[in-house]
């Protein structure tokens, strides 16, 4: 059993990405700039947002965050989303989710800019990729193609069975395995909160993403020897006899699924930092794509 170490890798991708950036310093160029906005005091938002910031200061980017307070109204985001567009030194932003309830998520997103759609949330973006067109990559789906890349795991003709149907994991991972080219070419089927017996269908799989939410969701019994298991779930777990107060865990029952499987992803340290990595590769992507535009 091989650990896919997310953080290990995230952390090489993070210094190939300060290599390009130094590069970018040397030509004259100017440095990737990715910006944030983040609403409210969600603490696993704040934490995330956090370790990006730092990320970018470790590799030469600049960063902005803008936070705002819970009450910050629709018109008053779409206001700062409207001057991110317009702020030509910003390269990519993202538009940390979830928003507050009184917030039309959706909205928000259809305003971002998709030239500067990090995320890839945008429906140009997630049209574009479904189509194999050149776009923005959904940071976790993209990290998780990348980790299976760097660790040479073939995907051509295996079965991938993907757990849940979300816009941002489940639904663009789906998308992603199935394409054409030599990173993916697996046969997928996506489950999902309505699927029958769904024991039947991941006891056949190659290759298990689980993107649930629900900490110890995928058990033993539910895989098979060999499988490669992605745990793309965090869940935080109150715990007052830890520092933080609590403790994340994936969708997996790691100590029991590990033993059957040739490679699985723990939580943390995962896909969560691989995420980070791709987030910053996609700014140090559109960063280019201005250049080249501008020139
Ligand atoms: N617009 C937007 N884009 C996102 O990409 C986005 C978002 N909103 N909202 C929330 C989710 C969640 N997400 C994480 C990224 C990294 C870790 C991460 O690095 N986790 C560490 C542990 C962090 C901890 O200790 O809490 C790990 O898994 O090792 C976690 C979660 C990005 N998301």
């Amino acid at each position: 059993m091989e650990i896919l170490d997310g953080k290990k890798v995230s952390n090489q991708i993070k210094e190939e990405l300060a290599v390009e950036v130094a590069q970018m310093k040397a030509r004259g160029e100017k440095v990737p700039h990715l910006a944030a906005v983040l609403v409210g005091n969600d603490g696993a938002s704040l934490t995330y947002v956090g370790s990006k910031v730092r990320s970018c200061e470790k590799i030469g980017f600049e960063s902005t965050l803008i936070h705002l307070p819970e009450e910050t109204t629709e018109e008053e985001l779409l206001k700062q989303v409207e001057n991110l567009n317009k702020n030509t030194d910003i390269d990519g932003y993202i538009v940390q989710l979830p928003l507050p309830k009184h917030i039309d998520e959706q909205k928000v997103l259809m305003a971002v800019d998709p030239d500067k759609d990090v995320d890839g949330f945008h429906p140009a973006n997630f049209g574009k990729m479904a189509l194999d067109m050149e776009s923005f990559i959904p940071a976790t789906p993209f990290g998780i193609m990348e980790l299976l890349r760097r660790y040479n795991i073939d995907t051509e003709g295996k079965h991938a069975v993907v757990i849940g149907r979300s816009h941002i994991v489940g639904r663009p991972i789906s998308i992603l395995l199935s394409q054409k080219g030599k990173a993916a070419n697996a046969t997928v089927t996506l489950t999902h909160s309505r699927t029958k017996d769904l024991k039947a269908i991941t006891v056949q799989a190659d290759i298990i993403i689980s993107a649930l939410g629900v900490p110890n969701f995928l058990k033993e019994d539910m895989v098979k020897e060999g499988v490669v298991v992605i745990d793309v779930g965090i869940t935080r777990v109150p715990d007052e006899t830890r520092k933080r107060g609590y403790y994340i865990t994936g969708d997996v029952d790691f100590e029991n699924v590990s033993k059957k499987a040739s490679h699985i992803t723990p939580v943390p340290g995962g896909v969560g930092p691989m995420t980070i990595a791709m987030l910053l590769k996609n700014t140090l992507l559109a960063r280019e794509r201005h250049n080249a535009s501008n020139a």
